[in-house]
């Protein structure tokens, strides 16, 4: 049925947010301050921009409501921190959060940043934190440039007590418009800790202290309203980055859920609806008939693992018609495979972009070089 009320609306704003629009429509501009840095906020929507008729609703409220105008306004520390822009780029919840929309992300964070007379010296995206992470890594494996990007959330709507967005949205600024944030790819901030992109997980579903890489680490954080890093800049070593400046469409991955009793019938549903691809965990044994005659079809299959930490490892001989995700969990390792079939690499190159790091520090023999 057609969409009516609110949701219509906010349909019909994705509707003009295709990827072919990626000129900057800036709906809030800062006075300058000489000598400040300048960022451009991209804003999405979320619990950052939600709204409740209680002040004591952190759950039930209405995400994806506060314009961008209203979220910089509400924070004046951050001109003195930066020159600050702001678009609208959506205004949604993050769940609703289509691929169009973050392919056009990445086009608008790549031209602000990265083109020859780029004038913003960081990016940052205001965005709901149930896929902020999978926004995040897109991002991060798609900046052609050392400049910062940093996403940002909240998970407290902007009427809560002690809501959570304005000091992140600070610490948000702070970070990508600070120099020691350059060659670290995109970053999440939230709740006083920079974390890396590409290893960065919400890990809790209510609580604010939630966004979190727990093996690798936290790369930096925030002491008031002062930012540092434990490390001196350097990228995740299994990274690599792509150019969509050509790609005007992200094709359709689907993400199938390994259980006792999975519905591997599923697996070929999905393959006939249209999927360029599939990422699934450990899988059980009654389904790799149907796995190995999708593979068999050239359907790259890409196994990754639930379990927030940890790897799925390659050279499984249980698993070799599919594709290892290494440390990419199911969300990463579907937007990686989407990338990859959006630029038109084979299954070899596919295979190897998924599994070709990780596989040379497996097959190392001491003494060599
Ligand atoms: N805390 C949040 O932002 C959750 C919200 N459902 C969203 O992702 O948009």
């Amino acid at each position: 049925a057609p969409l009516a009320g609110p949701l219509a609306e906010k349909a019909s704003i994705l509707a003009a947010s295709g990827p072919s629009n990626v000129e900057f429509n800036i709906a809030y501009s800062s006075n300058r301050t000489e000598g400040l840095p300048t960022t451009l906020i991209l804003a999405t929507g979320g619990t950052i921009a939600g709204s409740s008729a209680s002040n004591l609703d952190s759950t039930t409220y209405q995400a994806g409501v506060v314009g961008v105008g209203q979220l910089i306004q509400a924070v004046p520390e951050l001109l003195h921190v930066s020159n600050i822009d702001g678009m609208q780029v959506s205004n949604i919840a993050s769940e609703s959060m289509p691929d169009s929309v973050v392919l056009k992300l990445t086009k608008l964070a790549n031209k602000a940043l990265c083109t020859p007379n780029a004038t913003y010296d960081g990016v940052v995206i205001t965005h709901g934190t149930d896929t902020l992470e999978e926004t995040a890594f897109t991002l991060d494996v798609t900046l052609q440039c050392d400049k910062p990007v940093v996403v940002v959330g909240a998970m407290r709507p902007s009427t809560a007590i002690s809501a959570d967005g304005p000091n992140n949205l600070l610490q948000a600024v702070t970070t990508a418009s600070h120099p020691a944030s350059r060659n670290r790819g995109a970053l999440i901030v939230l709740n006083d800790r920079v974390c890396q992109a590409y290893y960065c997980e919400k890990t809790q579903a209510n609580a604010v202290d939630t966004f979190d890489s727990p093996e690798p680490g936290y790369s930096g954080a925030l002491l008031s309203d002062k930012l540092f890093y434990y490390s001196s800049a350097a990228q995740p070593t299994f990274k690599q980055t792509f150019d969509l400046s050509n790609v005007t469409a992200l094709p359709d991955v689907d993400i199938l859920y390994g259980y006792q009793g999975t519905d591997f019938g599923l697996l070929n549903a999905t393959i006939a609806d249209g999927a360029k691809g599939t990422g699934a965990g450990s899988i059980p044994a009654a389904a790799l008939h149907d796995i190995d005659a999708a593979a068999a079809k050239g359907i790259p299959l890409v196994r990754s693992t639930k379990i927030n930490v940890g790897a799925a490892v390659p050279g499984d001989v249980n698993y070799d018609s599919m594709i290892a995700g290494g440390l990419l969990n199911p969300v990463k390792s579907r937007r990686l495979l989407q990338i990859l079939l959006a630029l038109n690499k084979t299954n070899d190159e596919i295979r190897n972009a998924f599994e070709g790091k990780l596989k040379s520090y497996l097959s190392y023999k001491p003494g060599s070089s």
